[in-house]
């Protein structure tokens, strides 16, 4: 019997063919992001109400969405979820429009702990996925940019994964983007689409955003949606904007430029199968010495 590249990866998944033989309208909100929390909130539940109008089953917000981006922000823009204002904002947004809302993420207090949280509704409201980012974003370039995430937020330990319309679909936030062991346990788990609220700066954007992007799409073969604020010239942190959607053979298909926006498109589920069976790379790693020989 013929193996497919499916089939070799993951035998629940083989089960289940029809799972990439559908197409999933998607909606990217490049929000812009002030210091009014209540603002903000407001802005991207009328931005969720305009992508339902236009189509989309899944709008997906920016990092950061409810708040500043910058430590000295996290702790009081923080709320709980999903008791917090933006929590019962988006659940009522979600179940109003009757679509799939990956809320971006906002600062999370749960106890004595921050964390940089992106939560999933689904069409009657209901969290379904909650992804606490995993990997903190402490970087230091010297005269560019120096950031410390975990100096008020600590990371989150799961993999995050949720099904809309038929679609598995992976988060990471941001950060998580250049991990690649990360896209490859959810694409192992039979992710077609990997979402990633993120909110890269001026030094990294211009190189590493679309770059890091499509190697996620083409080492995993599958999507990658990456969602971005707006550009504000004049906040503390200057997002790059830039939301980017990309396809299972790595190429852009949208991007948006710096200015709010929302970017619609249907991710075809089919193209994730073809892109494997061409090239199957999912049935040649050679796990014989990646795992045994060398271990890193
Ligand atoms: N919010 C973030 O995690 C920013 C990540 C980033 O800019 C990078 O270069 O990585």
């Amino acid at each position: 019997m013929a193996v497919t590249a499916t089939d070799a990866i993951h035998p629940r998944f083989a089960k289940k063919p029809l799972f990439y033989s559908i197409g999933l309208k998607i909606a990217l909100v490049q929000l812009s992001v002030g210091k009014d929390k209540s603002k903000n909130v407001a802005q991207a539940v009328k931005k969720i109400h305009q992508a339902k109008a236009k189509g989309a089953q899944l709008v997906a917000l920016p990092e950061c969405f409810n708040s500043p981006y910058g430590t000295k922000y996290f702790n009081d823009y923080a709320e709980e979820v999903p008791l917090g204002e933006t929590s019962r904002a988006l659940s009522q947004a979600a179940a109003e429009a009757g679509v799939c809302v990956v809320g971006g993420t906002v600062p999370e207090r749960c106890g004595d702990k921050l964390y940089n949280t992106c939560t999933v509704w689904d069409i009657n409201g209901k969290l379904i996925a909650k992804h606490r980012k995993m990997h903190l974003f402490d970087i230091d370039i010297p005269n560019k940019i120096t950031f410390k995430e975990s100096e008020v937020l600590s990371p989150g330990n799961e993999l995050t994964i949720f099904e809309c319309n038929g679609v598995k679909v992976g988060l990471g936030i941001c950060y998580d983007l250049r991990f690649q062991e990360m896209a490859h346990l959810m694409a192992k788990e039979g992710c077609g689409l990997l979402i990633y609220p993120g909110a890269f700066n001026m030094t990294t954007g211009p190189k590493h955003w679309e770059l890091l992007g499509r190697a996620r799409a083409t080492d995993q073969q599958l999507w990658v949606a990456l969602v971005s604020p707006a550009r504000d010239a004049n906040a503390e942190y200057v997002a790059w904007g830039h939301t980017t959607l990309i396809d299972p053979w790595g190429a852009v298909v949208a991007k948006l430029d710096e200015k709010e926006d929302t970017l619609v498109h249907t991710v075809d589920l089919s193209m994730v199968e073809d892109v494997r069976n061409s090239i199957p790379i999912r049935l040649q790693r050679r796990t014989d010495i990646y795992d045994t020989v060398r271990k890193s």
